[in-house]
């Protein structure tokens, strides 16, 4: 399976995964589109169990609708004090209309109700993971590639940085002693789930040529 000779079409409305996708394949040549270059197309219900489902339902939609090949990321953060939660609900667990800042306050909430109102002094609250599932789907031949990446870090109740996007600020990489929207696109690259499931997911194709 071999994506188009220089664009790359990533079903996704999120402009923080577009910026991130973007910087990865610049070096191979490629040029990334996003939903926001196809505004017809209809939404997708993700109503998954897993993130990789919902990569799967993402790709296989936007790339049937459109007769090309294309990539898709389903991702979130699965805190351990929350038993996972938010996970798969990641983009709406402070409602359907919720945006990143909504998202980080409710998160926030939610540890502190944990704490029972009592006040430790720990800026750090509880660890946890980001996930992302990628499915790259080409209907031409119906083949799926997919690949996951994830990376362990601690939610921490002082957000700090201004890069990255959703639960960035809050998320605490003790290894680095820094958030990951305190890091640069290049350093988040390097570490974070979305990292890791592309650099998977290109040995993969590579492995299919
Ligand atoms: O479905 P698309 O259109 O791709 O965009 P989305 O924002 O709805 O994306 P998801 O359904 O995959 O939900 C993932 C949520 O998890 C969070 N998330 C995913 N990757 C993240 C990252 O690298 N840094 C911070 N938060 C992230 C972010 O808040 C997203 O809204
Ligand atoms: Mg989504």
């Amino acid at each position: 399976m071999k994506a188009s000779t220089d664009i790359l079409i990533v079903a996704t409305k999120n402009k923080g995964k577009v910026r991130e996708f973007q910087h990865a394949f610049a070096p191979l040549g490629l040029t990334v589109q996003s939903m926001f270059d196809y505004p017809d197309l209809p939404d997708v219900v993700e109503d998954g169990a897993t993130f990789a489902e919902n990569a799967f339902k993402k790709a296989k939609a936007v790339g049937e609708s459109l007769g090309l090949p294309v990539l898709a990321d389903d991702s979130g953060l699965c805190v351990d004090a929350l038993n996972g939660r938010p996970g798969v609900y990641s983009a709406r667990y402070a409602g359907e209309d919720a945006d990143d800042g909504d998202n980080n306050l409710k998160l926030l909430s939610e540890l502190e109700g944990l704490k029972q109102g009592e006040d430790t002094g720990q800026p750090l609250l509880s660890t946890a993971r980001f996930v992302c599932a990628l499915s790259l789907y080409d209907p031409a031949t119906g083949k799926e590639l997919t690949a996951e990446g994830t990376v362990e870090g601690w939610i921490t109740s002082e957000p700090s940085g201004a890069g990255g996007f959703g639960y960035d600020p809050l998320f605490f990489l003790p290894g680095y002693d820094k958030t990951m929207a305190e890091l640069t696109l290049e350093q988040k690259q390097q570490i974070s789930h979305r990292g890791q499931a592309l650099r998977l997911l290109t040995e993969k194709l590579a492995a299919e040529q």
